[in-house]
């Protein structure tokens, strides 16, 4: 699914409605009876207090519109008009209009005027701003914000929480209303799955406005939401005749004394994912406790017991994943970078092996084309810099991708993958899985994949939904607290099962259409 800016959007709009031939008014109020519906469906006419926030562009027409509808099926609302500016839209004032035929009166809010009072078990509706935030709010909206936010009430937002800018970073956080619910126009936004914003989108949902499908389909985005739609392409099946050459060999390099178990996951995962074989390279004191764990798998020591010296070995994998455990000796330090001087097998590299590269960033430039690599933050922090915001990150991002050829795999709660301009958006896994080696699992999965001929972006791509989605599988069982590294491994099947199990949820649109008759 398609992340389209706010541009994208308004051009959208202007197409549908020429095309469909409404009124822009006529979009507006799909948009707000698409609200309405998802309210009345949960609220069945109960008589909490909803006060309405509106501003004066068009997501507070949306909010007016809205108020229309609640207000003639008997709910319980007060409507504030915040009136931070004099440049009211064309559709705000038809929809201001249209309440007031209808003897409701809204409360303007100015600067140095009283808020009201809100109750804990109330409803706030926030159609402050929308997608046309463009600067900080004022110091009074800002006030109002935070009188919002510290009601207790339950906070739905209209398309996106007020405050949060679409393509750039908050300023002031203490402007941001902070959403329990968010029913977002058409299709998902960027800002809902980066850290510093998504805090404020605690739950979000898409509302089907009916903007153009084939129209928004030949749109070019920069980012993506990855789903089952967009990977069951991508899956490569199993042939009936197939053997186990067919499906490659992953060799996981890595492991120092004390951190085998690193090796030990990745080399699993691998398996576990499909790798037709999967050999692991260790330094000695790893022989035993793999070779004893994991008996599919084989074993090739270093020369040295402790740390890798060497990394040199007579078999032709098809794939390297490097780094796991590896530690960042000087003697490892230089193995790595003679190993980088004759390679030519596509790599995954994760954790010292990232660590490595940052020290000696010259080894970059020696990397297999499309490596991919896996940094969590503080790794990626060492290997592309500081930044100051999100969009800073991904820019920046984006600009080492194409500077060195690789694909960075972002890991985080929503994993973001960018390769040279674009940047696909994990939906899957949870916070169970900020537990040690899970990791290593990830790399282990996508060195596998790799293994069985996925292209290295796909393999990347696709790695990180199964590995997520396992994660959520295992969680099923664990709870949070006990989901473990091994688990997700576990669960590594029934994601791929998952996968055919049911088609993708579709995107949620509420089936009661009752305020348009
Ligand atoms: N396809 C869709 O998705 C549909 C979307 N719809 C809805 O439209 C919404 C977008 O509406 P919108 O363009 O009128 O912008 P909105 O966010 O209401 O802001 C209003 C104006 O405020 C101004 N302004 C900006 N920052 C400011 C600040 N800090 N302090 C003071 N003023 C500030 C700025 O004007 P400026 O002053 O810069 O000229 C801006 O234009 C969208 O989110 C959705 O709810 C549906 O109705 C139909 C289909
Ligand atoms: N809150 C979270 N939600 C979803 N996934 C998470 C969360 N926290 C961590 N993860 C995932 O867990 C993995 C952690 O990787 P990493 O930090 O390298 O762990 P380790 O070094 O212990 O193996 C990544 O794939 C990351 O995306
Ligand atoms: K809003």
């Amino acid at each position: 699914m398609k992340f389209f800016n706010a541009e994208q959007i308004y051009a959208a709009d202007k197409f549908t409605i020429k095309k469909q031939q409404i009124s822009s008014n006529e979009l507006m109020e799909r948009a707000a009876v698409q609200i309405f519906n998802w309210l009345h469906l949960r609220m069945q006419g109960a008589q909490v207090k909803i006060h309405l926030f509106c501003g004066i562009g068009n997501n507070g027409g949306d909010g007016m519109a809205l108020a229309r509808h609640l207000k003639e099926h008997g709910y319980n609302i007060t409507v504030n008009v915040v009136n931070y500016s004099e440049k009211r839209s064309k559709d705000f004032l038809i929809n201001l209009d249209r309440l007031k035929d209808r003897k409701i009166w809204p409360n303007f809010l100015e600067r140095d005027c009283e808020f009201e009072e809100i109750g804990r078990d109330d409803i706030i509706v926030d159609a402050i701003f929308g997608i046309g935030l463009n600067r900080t709010p004022d110091s009074w909206v800002t006030k109002l914000i935070q009188h919002l936010n510290d009601s207790g009430a339950f906070i739905l937002s209209v398309d996106l929480p007020s405050g949060v800018f679409m393509d750039k970073a908050i300023e002031n956080t203490q402007a941001v209303i902070k959403a329990n619910h968010v029913l977002s126009f058409q299709a998902p936004k960027l800002i809902f799955f980066l850290p510093e914003t998504g805090i404020y989108s605690n739950q979000w949902e898409v509302l089907d406005i009916g903007l153009d499908p084939e129209h928004l389909a030949g749109l070019e985005t920069e980012f993506e939401l990855i789903g089952k739609n967009e990977l069951l392409p991508v899956y490569i099946p199993r042939e009936k005749f197939s053997h186990k050459g067919n499906y490659g060999h992953a060799l996981i390099i890595g492991g120092s004394y004390g951190k085998i178990g690193a090796v030990s996951l990745a080399s699993k995962a691998a398996m576990a994912i499909g790798s037709g074989l999967v050999t692991a390279y260790v330094p000695k004191c790893g022989y035993v406790p793999i070779q004893t764990a994991l008996p599919e798998v084989m074993v090739i020591t270093d020369k040295d017991e402790n740390h890798i010296q060497d990394i040199t070995f007579d078999i032709a994998p098809t794939v390297i994943g490097l780094g796991v455990g590896m530690g960042v000796a000087q003697e490892t330090s230089e193995a790595f970078s003679s190993f980088l001087d004759s390679v030519k097998s596509p790599l995954v590299i994760d954790a010292d092996g990232l660590n490595l590269l940052s020290k000696k960033k010259d080894l970059l430039k020696k990397l297999t084309p499309k490596t991919i690599l896996t940094p969590h933050p503080k790794e990626l922090k060492r290997l592309i810099g500081e930044w100051k915001d999100d969009f800073d990150k991904l820019k920046k991002a984006k600009a080492f991708s194409k500077k060195y050829d690789v694909i960075l795999v972002l890991k985080g709660a929503h994993t973001i993958t960018v390769y040279e301009n674009h940047g696909y958006v994990n939906n899957t896994g949870n916070p169970g899985m900020a537990t040690a080696g899970s990791g290593d699992v990830l790399t282990g999965v996508i060195t596998g994949l790799l293994a069985q001929g996925y292209e290295p972006l796909d393999a990347a791509v696709f790695g990180v939904y199964l590995h997520g989605r396992a994660g959520d599988i295992a969680l099923e069982q664990t709870g949070y607290q006990a989901l473990t590294a091994s688990k997700i491994i576990e669960a590594i099947g029934l994601a791929f099962i998952d996968l055919f199990k049911m088609p993708e949820e579709p995107v949620p649109q509420e089936e009661s259409n009752e305020a348009q008759s």
